[in-house]
């Protein structure tokens, strides 16, 4: 009778929250419309009803939060700290202590940043030390799951490399790329909870080769994806004159993770089945009267192609929800981030001009477009920030 007052009680304090129309709330309609608009008959009513609340009560009588919750959770921890560390700045009146260098120890820095600039030469995009110290993090933990030795890779090891993070969060870095990102986390507010969340969404490929909806799907991007999104917004900025919140710029950063993640997962879904996966909705492929076996046999269908529709929508959606945070974003950290977003989304438009073929053709953005798209990413960037209040952005 307990448990059963608590669950009553818990979601009635969800709907009161819901009314209410906090933040957390109008953010959750807002993404709950891209829970829904997949498999809707009609399309107007997509708005309409969201099918992801944040509080699900199973049969047994256990209160599930959604995932769309939890990562929410991640993100206003996140905005937290940039607040926290914007006050302390503005604060601070006394003049910092001194601070004691080890000697050589600025050197060997150095070192570091110059060994994780050597692992990301071919990315222009990071133009910054501590944008290239996470760039040789994110490269080694990718190598992890896509290198070589990726058949070798087991929970433990995964378990070792959480251990490891631990400790680069608390000053003891083991090689010189631990020693870079060690010095990069500990200048800017930056929580190690995306860096974990990375982890897990390795443990998560070990063991899980199918997503039954989209609440499943979207952690998993998360984890992905999304968690290089919110690692990020600390170190690129955001622009001093804006008038957006920060969790709304941290909603942005997830979203463009979640976006590119999605368009990666429909680019590959060929190459994907090959190897015995699926990263598609369960539900929504039944609902289109698709399987498992639709997918490995690779024929492209009408049910297919309405089906690859609707996710293609889904995708656009977290992207244009990307948009507005891009120009909130420092100046010079907007014109990789436009880049991007483009070009990755553009990887849909092919999608549809290979008129739905993800089983046997990889739809790429051609050079010739992605430079056309360069001089249009440069253009947005000159856009300014929300000066202006903006209702569901504005401090
Ligand atoms: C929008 C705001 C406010 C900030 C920007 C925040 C950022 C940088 C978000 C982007 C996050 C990101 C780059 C996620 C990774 C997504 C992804 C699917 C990468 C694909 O990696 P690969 O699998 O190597 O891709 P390819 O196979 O296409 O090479």
């Amino acid at each position: 009778i307990r448990e059963s007052r608590s669950l009553t009680g818990a979601v009635r304090a969800q709907r009161r929250r819901r009314r209410r129309k906090s933040n957390w709330s109008l953010y959750s309609l807002f993404a709950d419309s891209k829970f829904a608009c997949v498999g809707s008959p009609e399309p107007e009513k997509e708005f309409k009803f969201p099918i992801c609340s944040s509080l699900v009560a199973s049969p047994a009588g256990e209160v599930a939060v959604s995932s769309e919750k939890k990562v929410y959770d991640v993100v206003l921890k996140q905005a937290a700290l940039v607040e926290k560390q914007l006050r302390k700045k503005t604060a601070a009146v006394e003049v910092a202590p001194e601070e004691v260098v080890v000697p050589g120890a600025n050197s060997l820095l150095k070192e570091a940043y110059e060994r994780c600039g050597e692992v990301c030469e071919e990315n222009s995009a990071y133009d910054s030390r501590e944008k290239k110290s996470y760039l040789g993090h994110l490269r080694r933990i990718d190598e992890l799951v896509d290198g070589p030795n990726a058949f070798h890779i087991t929970p433990t090891a995964l378990d070792r490399w959480e251990a490891r993070l631990e400790d680069v969060f608390a000053g003891r870095p083991y090689d010189m790329l631990d020693a870079a990102l060690s010095d990069t986390v500990s200048y800017f507010p930056v929580d190690i909870q995306p860096f974990k969340d990375m982890i897990e969404g390795m443990r998560l490929d070990l063991k899980k080769s199918r997503y039954k909806n989209f609440d499943e799907l979207y952690l998993y991007c998360y984890y992905v994806a999304g968690t290089v999104g919110l690692m990020s917004v600390p170190v690129m900025g955001i622009a001093p004159e804006s008038q957006a919140t920060t969790e709304s710029v941290y909603n942005s950063a997830l979203a463009l993770g979640i976006a590119n993640q999605l368009t990666n997962i429909l680019r590959d879904v060929g190459e994907d089945a090959r190897r015995g996966r699926v990263y598609l909705p369960q539900d929504e492929l039944a609902q289109a009267g698709l399987s498992d076996e639709d997918i490995f046999n690779g024929k492209v269908t009408d049910r297919w192609r309405s089906f690859m529709k609707n996710q293609i929508k889904r995708a656009r959606m977290f992207f244009q929800e990307a948009e507005d945070g891009v120009t909130e974003l420092n100046q010079a950290s907007r014109w990789p981030v436009w880049a991007s977003l483009l070009l990755y989304r553009q990887i849909l438009d092919e999608i549809e001009a290979n008129d739905y073929d993800n089983f046997t053709k990889r739809a790429y953005v051609s050079k010739g477009k992605k430079l056309m798209a360069l001089p249009v990413a440069y253009g947005r960037t000159l856009i300014r920030s929300s000066r202006k209040k903006k209702p569901g952005l504005v401090k």
